[in-house]
C-alpha cells in the first residue's frame, strides 16, 4: 500500500494486496466432456530456467504415484514439452473435440508443436490470437480424468500467464528459478501477479543449483551460491526441490526421454501437490 493510499482502489493502478474492488470471475469451465481435478501452472521469471524440464519431472513423478497427468503446453511459441516425451503422435479430433495425444508412460499431452504439420514451423502470431488458441486448449480438447494437469506457461507474466490465471481456476502455482537470475526479483514479481490473481503459491523449484562431481561427489555451485532459501523464507514459501545441473538429464531430455529418467528431485514437490487431494 503507498503512503498516499486513500483506501479508494477505483483510481489506482497498483496492486498492493489491500485491492477492495470486487475481483470479477473470469474463470471458464473446460469442455464439458472433461473431467480434470486439479490444475498447476508452472512459471519462471524468464525463459531457458528450465520451467519446461520441472514440468516434464513433475508430471513424471505424479504419474509414478499412480496419477493420471495431463500437461497443457501453454508455451504456444517456444513449445518444448512434446520434444521431451519423444511424442510426435497426431491430435484427434470428433464434432465433440479434440483428444490429447498420450505419452509411452500414459501421460495426456496437448501442445503446438502437435498441431503443427511441420513441428519447426514457427508460431508467428501476434498475443491475442495466442492467448486465444490456450484458452481452445481448455475448451476444445477433452482432457479425460485427469487428476493433475500442469501448464507450461510462457516466461514472465505477459499475455498468456495472463490468460491462463483468469480462464483456468489454478489450485497454485510452481516458480522456477536459477541461481543465475536476480532470485528476489523474480519471486517478488510473481508472488505480487499471483497475489492479484488469487492463486496460491505452492513453492519454488531452483533448477541449475549446483553440479555434482560424478568422480568425487563434491558439489560445486557453478552459477555462484543459492538464495533460494533465504528468499523462499522472505516471502514465506516453501522451496518445493533443488535440481542439479546434469548433462544426463539435458540429454535425456533432447532424446524424448524424459519418462525414463531416474532420481526424484521433486518429491516434495510431489508431496506437496498430493496434498491437494485432500
Ligand atoms: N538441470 C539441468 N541440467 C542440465 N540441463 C538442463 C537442466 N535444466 C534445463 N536443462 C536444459 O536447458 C534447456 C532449457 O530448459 P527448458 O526448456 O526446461 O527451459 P525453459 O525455462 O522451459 O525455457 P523456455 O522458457 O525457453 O521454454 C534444455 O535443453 C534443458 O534440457
Amino acid at each position: 500500500m503507498s503512503e498516499a493510499c486513500n483506501h479508494d482502489c477505483s483510481s489506482c493502478g497498483s496492486t498492493c494486496g489491500e485491492d477492495t474492488r470486487k475481483l470479477k470471475d473470469f474463470h471458464e469451465d473446460p469442455n464439458e466432456l472433461s473431467d480434470i481435478r486439479h490444475v498447476i501452472a508452472v512459471v519462471s521469471g524468464k525463459g531457458g530456467v528450465g520451467k519446461s524440464l520441472v514440468t516434464g519431472l513433475l508430471s513424471v513423478a505424479m504419474a509414478r504415484k499412480g496419477k493420471h497427468v495431463g500437461i497443457m503446453d501453454a508455451d504456444i511459441t517456444g513449445p518444448s514439452i512434446p520434444k521431451m516425451f519423444g511424442t510426435t503422435g497426431e491430435v484427434r479430433g470428433t464434432s465433440a473435440g479434440a483428444y490429447p495425444v498420450t505419452t509411452a508412460g500414459g501421460i495426456d499431452i496437448v501442445s503446438m508443436n502437435l498441431l503443427l504439420e511441420n513441428s519447426t514451423d514457427p508460431v508467428v502470431w501476434r498475443g491475442p490470437v495466442i492467448s486465444g488458441v490456450v484458452k481452445q486448449f481448455w475448451h476444445d480438447f477433452i482432457w479425460q480424468d485427469v487428476d493433475y494437469m500442469f501448464v507450461d506457461m510462457p516466461p514472465g507474466t505477459g499475455d498468456v500467464p495472463l490468460t491462463v490465471m483468469q480462464t483456468i481456476r489454478l489450485d497454485g502455482i510452481v516458480i522456477v528459478t536459477s541461481p543465475q537470475e536476480l532470485v528476489s526479483m523474480i519471486v517478488e514479481k510473481a508472488v505480487k501477479m499471483a497475489e492479484a490473481m488469487k492463486v496460491p503459491i505452492l513453492g519454488l523449484v531452483e533448477n541449475m543449483s549446483y553440479f555434482e562431481c560424478p568422480d568425487c561427489g563434491k558439489r560445486h555451485e557453478i552459477y555462484g551460491k543459492s538464495h533460494v532459501e533465504e528468499v523462499a523464507a522472505q516471502y514465506g514459501l516453501d522451496v518445493l526441490g533443488r535440481i542439479p545441473i546434469k548433462p544426463e538429464l539435458a540429454a535425456q531430455c533432447d532424446a524424448g526421454q524424459i519418462e525414463t529418467v531416474e532420481g526424484n528431485y521433486l518429491s516434495e514437490a510431489a508431496a506437496k501437490i498430493l496434498e491437494l487431494d485432500k
